[in-house]
């Protein structure tokens, strides 16, 4: 059974795939500080977050079983990434389900300030009726400055365009198409700075962002600039924006993060023109249920060993690269389970080669899936995407990767070769359908064969009565034979056996089997 720890509120409704699950336990534990953190994280498989809980170095320390860590959400400042994956715990955020939510959130936040709507709210309903102190600007006409424009700048410029204003972009990460499509000119940062009415920000907080806009930042900005800041605290230094605001060069701000937080009494929170909100960027029900959906499938995912498709700490794979290599991992890492399997002993170098059109992609994500297929046969599932390359190297197994574009009879293959002093093997393989894995080729043997669950791989003398007496000896021991293939290169010359079975093969059983005249071997495999 694994167990699952969730935090900071993340909605149960979303979780659903988790709590449904038979094989998963979810506790609830909406507020846990650093020192109960590290109490408790010990039992469990997989970790959930929003952003209040603090993933330390210190709380990852304690994990003595946790394969993931799940940020129902974007920013993962909140996490040790670093540390994370010097354990192999994979660190895997929900991009995109927060996005609208957080840009609606913006928009409200602009809106606010242009027009004063939460000092004249308060005032109003303190009894006092003051139409004089809440003289207002439009948004229609002004220069809207987006810092970053990704997923959530991108729908605040759309949104904006809505309302007549004029937008200009800083993110030298975006190709010029991406914001031409947006009908958003791109600018160096200096220049949105002194051309922009309001600023928004949409980046993450990195050591490079931190304090992006400092005092020189303010100085060069529009007198009378607004400024909104629904990304993270720590890009904006709170101190150089008390002054600017003081001075009367910044005309008002909106803040809905803070460096420290959560925060209850600051020296901002004295200002009238100024306006804050909780962290509530992310907070709709929507967004909520989304995260949570997106964030309960990659944890099952991770827990049962698959691919964790929304992963930091993987290596990354171009978007439109995903769909194309992506139906390959079960394969390639079933491969590399396969062949590890067939040696005995240390395994030195594990090789790699993709024929047909796989070739002409980034394969280095298929190699990770044969080292975690290669590795989890000594290391069973503590084995994942994030440490297969770091453990394979302090292994000392060398990877090698070799690709031709031109195969003859599948439209692809990838065949692992692994190596052990005391010889090699190679198990080839492709996708029936584009999505089912087949064996096609094992050490130079042709076959056709379904890698999952139990197999016995019996090499042997091609001679007449051979397999009835191997499938006497199982039927014995009551053991379902579902599936079974033969592989030979000559009438009378050595072939492979494969025997797909409904349970393990009992080890006295294997003996008996490899007494049996002309087998050469067997071996009880697990795919
Ligand atoms: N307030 C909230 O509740 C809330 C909700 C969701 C997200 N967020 C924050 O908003 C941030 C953005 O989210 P998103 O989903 O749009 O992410 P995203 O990855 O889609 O977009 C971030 C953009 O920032 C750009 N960027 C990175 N470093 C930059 C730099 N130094 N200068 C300029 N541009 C830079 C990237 O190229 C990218 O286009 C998140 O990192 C998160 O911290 C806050
Ligand atoms: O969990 C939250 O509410 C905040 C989420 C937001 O900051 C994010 O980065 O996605």
């Amino acid at each position: 059974m694994y167990r699952v720890l969730v935090t900071d509120g993340v909605s149960p409704e979303g979780l659903k795939a988790l709590t449904e699950a038979p094989d998963v336990e979810v506790d609830f534990r909406p507020t846990l500080n650093e020192e109960e953190l590290k109490e408790i994280i010990g039992e469990y498989d997989a970790l959930i977050v929003r952003s209040a809980t603090k993933v330390t170095a210190a709380v990852l320390e304690k994990a003595r079983r946790l394969k993931i860590i799940g940020r129902a959400g974007v920013g993962v400042d909140n996490i040790d990434v670093k540390a994370a994956t010097a354990k192999g715990i994979i660190v895997a955020n929900a991009p995109g389900g927060n996005t609208v939510a957080a840009a609606e959130h913006t928009i409200g936040l602009m809106l606010s300030l242009a027009r004063n709507i939460p000092e004249a709210c308060a005032r109003t309903k303190s009894g006092v009726w003051d139409r004089k102190s809440f003289m207002g600007v439009e948004l229609r006409g002004k220069v809207l400055g987006i810092i970053g424009l990704g997923r959530i700048g991108s729908e605040v410029a759309k949104r904006a365009q809505a309302m007549e204003m004029k937008i200009i972009a800083y993110d030298p990460y975006i190709p010029e198409e991406r914001a031409r499509d947006l009908r958003v000119k791109l600018v160096p940062l200096d220049t949105l700075l002194q051309e922009a009415d309001f600023i928004t920000i949409h980046i993450p907080l990195s050591k490079e962002t931190y304090h992006l806009i400092d005092r020189e930042a303010f100085v060069k900005m529009k007198p009378g600039v607004r400024l909104i800041n629904c990304a993270r605290g720590g890009i904006v230094d709170e101190e150089a924006l008390y002054e600017a605001l003081k001075e009367g060069k910044v005309a008002g701000a909106a803040l809905d993060v803070f460096e420290k937080e959560p925060v209850t009494s600051h020296p901002l929170f004295s200002l009238p023109n100024v306006v804050v909100t909780p962290h509530l960027g992310a907070s709709t029900v929507e967004a909520q249920l989304a995260v949570a959906e997106v964030i309960a499938q990659e944890v099952l995912t991770a827990l049962r060993g698959g691919f964790v498709r929304h992963a930091v700490n993987l290596p990354y794979l171009r978007p439109e690269v995903l769909p194309v290599v992506g139906p390959f991992l079960p394969l390639a890492e079933k491969l590399g389970l396969f062949a590890a399997q067939l040696v005995s002993g240390r395994i030195n170098q594990v090789e790699v080669n993709y024929s047909g059109e796989i070739a002409r992609y980034d394969t280095s994500l298929l190699n990770t899936a044969v080292l975690k297929g290669v590795l989890s046969v000594a290391l069973q599932d503590t084995i994942n995407y994030v440490n297969a390359p770091e453990v394979a190297k302090q292994r000392g197994i060398k990877v090698k990767e070799t690709k031709q574009e031109r195969e003859e009879e599948y439209v692809n293959l990838i065949s692992v070769k692994v190596e052990a002093p005391e010889g090699e093997h190679t198990v080839a393989g492709t996708l029936v359908r584009g999505k089912e894995p087949r064996v096609v080729e094992i050490d130079g043997y042709r076959v056709d064969a379904v890698p999952e669950g139990y197999v016995l791989f019996i090499p042997h003398l091609d001679r007449p009565r051979i397999i009835g007496r191997i499938g006497t000896l199982i039927g014995a021991h009551d053991i379902n034979i579902a599936a079974m293939q033969v592989g030979r290169k000559e009438i009378g010359g050595k072939a492979i056996m494969l025997l797909s079975v409904d349970s393990p093969v009992p080890e006295e059983t294997l003996r008996e089997i490899a007494k049996v005249e002309n087998v050469l071997d067997v071996k009880m495999l697990y795919l």
